[in-house]
């Protein structure tokens, strides 16, 4: 068997179009542009080109990007003045804070002082708790991009075997709550997880959120298995090469002999989560302004 590519590239433009023209009906409507401010502390050059790219798909979406820059030294007592800050001002309507943070600052604290109604990244408690007891909320844009991209794929995922590697609260845990609110019979492994191999050859769902690169082995999956791989890694420089390749958290090339739809990296799940964090940038432009949310973007 050979995979289909799954596309988030070009899905996720398809959504960044229907955003810019449902955010250029905001403006029309509220008088002035969504914002996303997005704030980067340190010179982390990976997390500088998230944050540039954030910007630019940003602004091409119609909104508008206020990215403030801080030192790497900077207190958390001033971040957490700028949130202030940020959560009093009515042109922003989105706010996301790059993480990881320096270690010198505490994030949990930091998250906690956004406005839970500008936390466009879903991961304050009230987000968290809001999608584990079945409210709305923000829900965090990567896990929600995969669950697109899933059921785009196969439709409803009643009854299905998904087995996500990875339980962080950014990626892992939100989004096996996904996983579970679709009906999706949901394992979450970690590394502690005994014969992760057996454990990943029920399903009929891959999700890898792990962060060690081309770890997922073709032997693993259950043939016809669709497989989201949300790792981003960077190989070390092959020779000749400036920076090494990025890769996922699945061994994509075998891998793809054997499942049946995967996502590539890049071009899968990265430029979902960006996407996605538009919409929720817009949906919560419509909540600050007063205005109900468009359906069915
Ligand atoms: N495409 C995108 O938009 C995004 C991509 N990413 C990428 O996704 C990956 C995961 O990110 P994130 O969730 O933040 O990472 P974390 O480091 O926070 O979590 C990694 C998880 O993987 C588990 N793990 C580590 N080693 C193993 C192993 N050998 N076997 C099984 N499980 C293991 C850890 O287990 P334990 O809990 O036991 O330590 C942990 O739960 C990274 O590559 C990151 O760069 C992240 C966000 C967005
Ligand atoms: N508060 C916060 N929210 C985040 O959502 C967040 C974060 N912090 N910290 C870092 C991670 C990582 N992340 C990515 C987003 C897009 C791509 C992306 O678009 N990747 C492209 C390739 C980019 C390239 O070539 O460098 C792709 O996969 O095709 C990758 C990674 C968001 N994160
Ligand atoms: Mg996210």
């Amino acid at each position: 068997m050979v995979a289909e590519t799954i596309d988030g590239k070009a899905f996720a433009a398809r959504l960044r179009e229907r955003v810019g023209e449902a955010a250029a009906r905001f403006e029309e409507k509220a008088g002035r542009k969504a914002g996303l401010a997005v704030v980067l502390v340190g010179e982390d050059p990976a997390s500088q080109v998230y944050v540039r790219s954030k910007g630019k798909a940003t602004l091409a979406a119609s909104m508008n990007s206020f990215e403030h820059r801080l030192e790497a030294d900077t207190s958390q007592d001033d971040l957490l003045a700028l949130v202030e800050r940020l959560n009093a001002d009515d042109a922003v309507d989105g706010i996301l804070v790059q993480l990881p943070l320096p270690a010198h600052i505490d994030a949990q604290a930091v998250i906690a002082a956004i406005d839970p109604d500008k936390d466009v990244d879903g991961f304050h408690v009230t987000n968290a708790g809001r999608l584990a007891v079945g409210q709305a909320g923000f829900v965090p844009c990567t896990p929600m991009g995969c669950m697109m991209l899933l059921t785009d794929r196969l439709g409803d995922l009643s009854g299905l075997d998904a087995v996500v590697i990875g339980r962080s609260n950014i990626v892992g845990k939100p989004m096996a709550q996904l996983l579970l609110d679709a009906n999706a019979t949901v394992t979450i492994a970690h590394s502690r997880t005994r014969d992760l191999a057996a454990v990943v050859r029920r399903a009929d769902i891959v999700v890898a959120a792990v962060g060690r690169a081309e770890m997922v082995k073709a032997e693993w999956l259950k043939p016809g298995a669709t497989v989201i791989d949300v790792g981003i890694n960077r190989l070390p420089p092959a020779d000749g090469e400036e920076k090494g390749r990025l890769v996922g958290d699945v061994d994509y090339g075998p891998a793809s002999q054997v499942a049946s739809a995967i996502t590539p990296v890049p071009g899968g799940v990265g430029p979902m989560t960006i996407a996605v964090l538009l919409r929720n940038t817009l949906v919560a432009a419509h909540r600050n302004a007063g205005l109900t949310a468009p359906e069915g973007i």
